[in-house]
Parts: C-alpha cells; structure tokens; sequence
C-alpha cells in the first residue's frame, strides 16, 4: 500500500482522489472559471499563475501595485476585483494573516459583500480555527461557500500548482471551488467541517516552525565543529536526521541568500497560533515555544522581513559564527 492511500484511509473522510495524475487532470479541464486571487505575494502569485495555467479567467490583486502589474503582464484580467465580484465563481484569499483576511472579506471594500449567491471563497492563510469558523458564518450568512483551505509546499511548489492542501468545508464548498483547487494543488485533503483544516495547518506549522529552527541549529553547530554548510548540505539529506525545511531551506544559508520566499515574520505568527490553541487545551509544547524564541530573537534584531532561514543568524551571533555570505 502506497504512503498517500494509507493517509487516505487514516482520514476515514473522502479526499481528492490521490491517485489520478494531476498534470493530466489539469489538461483535460475545458471550461473557464471566474477566478479572483486575492493577495499576489510568495504563495498567491504562484496560485494565480497555476489557475491562469488551467484556462480559467483570472484576476489578481494586491494592496502593492507590482504583482498586479506583473500577473497582468503574464495574462491575468484587466480591472479591479470590485468591478467584476458580482460575476466570480471564486476567490482565493492568500493574504498573511487574520486580520488581512477579515478586511479583504469584509472591510470597507471587502469582497464578499459583492459576490454572487452560491459562490465560493477559499481562504488559505494560516489562521486559527476559531477565526475561520467565524469567516465560514459570516460568508454562510450572505449565500456564500466557504472553504478553509491552509496550503504547504512552499512558493515553489505554488509555481508549480503543486500545493498540498489542508482543506475543510461543505461539499457544496468543496464542488465550487473544484477547478481552482485542481490547478492550484498537487493533493487537496478533505478533513471535514470548517476549522479543521487550519487545525491541521496548526499541525504542520509546530512541525515546519521546529524544523526550520533545529536545522539551523544544528547547520551553525556543525560549523562550531568544522562542518561547513556545504558538507553538511551533502550529508545530512542522506541521513536520518533530515526533514524537508532541512533540505528546503538549508541551502539558503549555504548560498547567503535570504530573499523571501517564507518571512521570519510568518513564525511568530504561525507558532502563535500553535500556543494559543496548545494553552486553550492545556496542552505543554516546549519545543515550539523554544522555535518561537529564536524566530522573535530573529525578528528583534530586525531581519523579519528575510527569508526564515536567517533565524540561522540568531545562533551564528550568539556563537560569533560567520555565515556564508557575512565574511
Ligand atoms: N511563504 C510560504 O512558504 C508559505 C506561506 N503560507 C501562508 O500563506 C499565507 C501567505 O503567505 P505569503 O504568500 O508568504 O505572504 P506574503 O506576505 O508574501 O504575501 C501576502 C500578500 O498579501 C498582500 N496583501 C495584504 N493585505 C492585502 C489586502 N488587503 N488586499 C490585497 N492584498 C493584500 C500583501 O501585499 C502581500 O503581497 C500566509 O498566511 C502564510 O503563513 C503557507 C505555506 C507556505
Ligand atoms: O509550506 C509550508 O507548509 C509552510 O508553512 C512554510 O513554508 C512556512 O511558510
């Protein structure tokens, strides 16, 4: 039995068939969908590029007027999203956080308030589950479907309309909002009512937040025992004590390279997230609140705007290492 149909049968709830072949899938799509991504940053951008790949109509938008530019440069509509809200099937809200998906829904020029009965909104920030059920009902209360959509992958798999999808809502939700999820997603999961799927994002961000902190841990102290980043980036991805932030973002520090592509910023946020909900639960996680230090370290010596490999530097200070890049 395969790795994915032993995750299907753990679920016990119905997901996109995990079997059939996503590229093929994705070609053999005829018609147009009315598409609005909303929030064109590291993973918004991608998903707008994989539905315009897809053949739908796509609109982007942004509160930067670059992206925009850029994805209408590349093929997205013309106009503004409030010009054309009445007539979408979807809008894919990729904004940072909480409180950016509430104003793009129902801020003064939220969206919602203009979309068509029976349209679908999949909102796919990393939120917490209350905050999520909270938008379900407010979008159920105007006629529309909401799907809490949390994405992992990263911006590459984005590009690639690769993402994994931790997705919950209706089936009325989840049939709406099918030919965005077909383009955006290598695997979208089923995990029932709404909030469920930013349960499981929750998940993945203790996981995704401790690795990407460990792995730097460990990268600066191999290099206090003569491991450079380089041999380290060759053994290690061949040994058990790998994980894919390892291999994902390693090489950003190898490379001195800490251009955005996931903000330091995400993990106070996101680890947040995970505490809150650990604490409601008293629940103790020791090794998150340990991750979150070092991304607020991080942020506090004012690099959360780079890329969340450069928490590397928070043990490279601490240990008068220098970087790969920093000599
Ligand atoms: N970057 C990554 O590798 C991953 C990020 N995520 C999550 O996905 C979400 C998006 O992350 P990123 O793309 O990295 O963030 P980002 O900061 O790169 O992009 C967010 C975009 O939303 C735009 N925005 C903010 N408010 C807006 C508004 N009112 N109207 C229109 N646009 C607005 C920003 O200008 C920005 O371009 C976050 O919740 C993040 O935690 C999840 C998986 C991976
Ligand atoms: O891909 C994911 O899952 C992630 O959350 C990270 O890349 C963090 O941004």
């Amino acid at each position: 039995m395969s790795t994915r149909s032993i995750i299907h049968q753990e679920l016990s709830c119905p997901r996109w068939d995990p079997t059939s072949n996503n590229a093929e899938r994705k070609k053999s799509m005829t018609t147009a969908t009315k598409i609005a991504v909303i929030g064109l940053g590291a993973m918004g951008y991608g998903m707008a590029k994989s539905c315009l790949r897809a053949g739908h109509e796509v609109w982007g938008a942004d509160i930067s007027p670059n992206p925009v530019e850029r994805f209408r440069a590349d093929g997205g509509q013309p106009g503004d999203i409030q010009d054309v809200a009445k007539t979408l099937d979807i809008v894919v809200v990729s904004v940072l956080n909480a409180d950016q998906t509430s104003a793009v829904l129902f801020g003064p020029d939220g969206v919602a308030c203009s979309m068509k009965k029976g349209s679908v909104v999949i909102a796919c920030a990393t939120v917490a589950p209350d905050f999520a059920r909270e938008m379900a009902s407010r979008c159920n209360e105007r006629g529309l479907h909401y799907l809490d959509a949390p994405i992992s992958g990263g911006a590459a798999k984005s590009a690639k309309g690769q993402l994994s999808i931790m997705a919950a809502g209706s089936d009325e939700a989840f049939e709406v909002a099918s030919p965005a999820l077909d383009a955006m997603a290598e695997i979208v999961f089923r995990l029932g009512d709404v909030g469920a799927g930013s349960a499981m994002k929750a998940v993945n961000q203790l996981l995704a937040g401790v690795h990407i902190a460990v792995m730097a841990e460990a990268m600066t102290f191999g290099m206090t025992q003569g491991v450079s980043p380089e041999k380290f980036l060759e053994v290690i991805p061949q040994c058990a004590g790998t994980s894919w932030m390892l291999e994902n973002r390693g090489p950003h520090i190898a490379a001195g390279d800490y251009t955005p592509l996931s903000q330091v910023n995400i993990w106070p946020k996101d680890l947040g997230i995970v505490l809150d909900i650990a604490r409601d639960a008293k629940f103790s996680a020791p090794l998150t609140a340990a991750a979150l230090q070092q991304f607020l370290a991080a942020a506090g010596m004012g690099l959360g705007g780079e890329d969340d490999a450069a928490v590397a530097k928070v043990y490279a200070r601490n240990a008068s290492l220098n970087l790969p890049g920093e000599e």
